[in-house]
């Protein structure tokens, strides 16, 4: 029993300090080796623990939301019965698919499904050439679905301009984040446009296909018989009341969408809104580049529509935006906004406030949230939408459009509903990692960008623009995050906690105050704050689990 301690002390004091020397150097080692690992990996640790605690949390969540669903999907506002007009109205069954709106996603869908062989009926509001303010910068990701599709001549002829990233303006410094685009094709970059002229591209394109139909309309409900949408009805020009019926109703109406509201739980959120101008016959300090004004109290955007117009969106939080008629908004653009506008535009922007073609836009996001009914689908912006800050949501559409393309390739018949719309329930988990990853950032950055008397706010706005200002990974990262080449989501957490382990490093070096320690800690909670509600949103498990959804692995009816 008491062998080992004698022979310990028996030995001679110098090998017994040369063990203790050997030990202490091993547990160093061990200890810096733990270290390293810790380092390396704690972030990505913390993350994925957080993230399965929430996966789980949004699981049973989503069991319960589903099971609510059930019971109020089937609720009839915009939805009307139908009575046998349908069939009286396309005896020979001529239509594949219905699509309600030709915006950015109607019209693409048309000309995708089209192409594909469907016998497709859209039905349009106004066919005249829209004249807007949104939907003007697709991102190279978006330009990149345009190409898949087939549709990238619809930026031709349009005077549309490549855009080759970013510039980021804050305090009188600017940082220009360029798109990684050294492995693509030199014709791969954004476009920037007049949205009107190029959605009649895509107009023109989808009706030059002997299989698609272009109807002037406004569809005033959906037709249902017994739980399946079977068409649409609609009034023309002529204030006629017509109804049309297909196998499938794929509803792109839009942000303002009056059809949604029988196919998903909308949650829309109007967080802030755009003021539009177009600036004439002026230079951007960055040719070829959006320009993001970190201002006071929110960012303002620059980028070029055509080769002698810039169009200015200047973001005013809130729903309500200083009146327009009686000249408070004119005030507010040249009092507030112009002493925050680069030099080489500030002219430009006040020659426009004064010819007063200013235009408002309300600033919608609204979380994916279907109620999967046999015969309907919604697309665009009447499913999905995000703050267009970031300049994503035609980029989503497109996108969208590729997923669900391939999802109906090999589909020859579309007619049992029930079945179609139980594989198309993998649509919304195929489409997350693009889609999450432009909402997620669009949100987060909108909030990062704000001005706020918060000081850990502040750190954070600040921390951010120092980061992206690092180069390299770390403009790189997420640059091509916002620009749908690189939609990962998990890349986009690891960039933003990075940004705020970054803010508080440099509240902590060289020396670390309390109250610099409690500004840090508020960052850290800030911008978990920020991020964390919209992940949830998003969907835990669809985001960064998708292969654990068993909707992921639906095969096609007919297989
Ligand atoms: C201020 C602002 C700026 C934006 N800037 C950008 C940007 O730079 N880049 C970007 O990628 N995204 C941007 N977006 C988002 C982008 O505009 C949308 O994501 C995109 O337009 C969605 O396309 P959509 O087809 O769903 O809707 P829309 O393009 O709006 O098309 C909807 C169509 O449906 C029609 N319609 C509506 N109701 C009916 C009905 N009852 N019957 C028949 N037809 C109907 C409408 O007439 C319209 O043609 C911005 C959004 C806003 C608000």
């Amino acid at each position: 029993m008491c062998m080992y301690p004698f022979k310990s002390t028996s030995r001679p004091a110098k090998q017994r300090e040369r063990e203790r020397e050997n030990t202490a150097q091993h547990r160093t080692a061990i200890f810096s080796v733990a270290i390293e690992m810790v380092d390396s990996y704690a972030l990505e640790f913390i993350i994925t623990s957080v993230i399965t605690i929430f996966a789980l949390y949004n699981f049973i969540l989503s069991r319960k939301n589903r099971s609510e669903a059930a019971t109020t999907s089937n609720t009839t506002e915009n939805i009307t019965t139908a009575t046998g007009e349908c069939r009286s109205f396309n005896p020979n069954g001529d239509v594949d698919i219905i699509i309600v709106g030709a915006g950015v996603a109607g019209s693409a869908l048309a000309y995708t499904l089209g192409k594909d062989g469907r016998r497709v009926l859209v039905i349009e509001r106004d066919l005249n050439e829209p004249d807007r303010i949104v939907g003007e910068l697709l991102q190279p990701g978006g330009y990149l679905k345009l190409i898949e599709l087939g549709l990238e001549d619809c930026v031709e002829k349009i005077d549309a301009q490549k855009v080759f990233g970013y510039a980021l303006f804050k305090d009188g410094k600017h940082t220009r984040l360029s798109y990684p685009l050294e492995k693509f094709h030199s014709d791969i970059a954004g476009r920037s446009f007049h949205n009107g002229r190029f959605i009649q591209r895509m107009r023109e394109k989808a009706s030059s296909l002997p299989n698609v139909r272009l109807e002037q309309g406004t569809v005033t409900s959906l037709l249902e018989e017994q739980g399946i949408i079977k068409g649409v009805q609609y009034k023309t020009k002529d204030a006629q009341e017509l109804s049309a019926c297909a196998p499938l109703t794929i509803v792109c109406d839009g942000c303002f969408s009056n059809l949604r509201r029988s196919l998903c739980n909308p949650k829309v959120e109007v967080p802030s809104c755009f003021v539009g101008l177009v600036l004439e016959n002026c230079e951007l300090p960055c040719a070829n580049h959006g320009h993001v004004i970190l201002g006071d109290p929110s960012p303002v955007l620059f980028y070029p529509i055509s080769s002698t117009e810039v169009r200015c969106l200047v973001d005013v939080p809130g729903q309500k935006v200083p009146s327009i008629a009686n000249g408070e908004m004119a005030m507010y653009l040249k009092t507030v906004v112009a002493p925050q506008v680069p030099p080489e535009i500030h002219d430009a922007f006040i020659a426009a406030v004064d010819k007063g073609n200013i235009r408002t836009m309300p600033n919608r996001s609204m979380p994916a949230a279907p109620y999967p009914t046999p015969g309907a689908l919604l697309m665009g912006d009447a499913f999905n939408m995000r703050h267009p800050l970031t300049g994503g949501g035609m980029t989503v559409a497109l996108s969208d459009i590729v997923v669900l393309r391939n999802l109906l390739k090999p589909l020859r018949d579309l007619n049992d509903a029930p079945s179609l719309c139980k594989y198309l329930e993998s649509f919304y988990t195929l489409r997350k990692p693009v889609a999450s990853t432009i909402n997620t950032l669009a949100g987060a950055l909108y909030k990062v960008f704000c001005a706020s008397p918060d000081p850990a706010r502040k750190e954070m706005r600040q921390a951010c623009f120092d980061y992206l200002s690092l180069g390299g990974l770390f403009s790189e990262g997420p640059v091509s995050l916002l620009s749908g080449l690189n939609p990962r989501p998990l890349s986009l957490v690891l960039h933003f906690f990075s940004v705020a382990i970054y803010g508080v490093g440099r509240l902590l070096l060289p020396f670390p105050s309390p109250k610099r320690i409690w500004i840090g800690v508020r960052l850290i909670a800030s911008a978990s704050g920020i991020i964390l509600p919209i992940i949830k949103a998003e969907g835990v498990r669809q985001m960064f689990f998708p292969a654990t959804v068993p909707a992921y692995y639906r095969t096609p009816p007919a297989a």
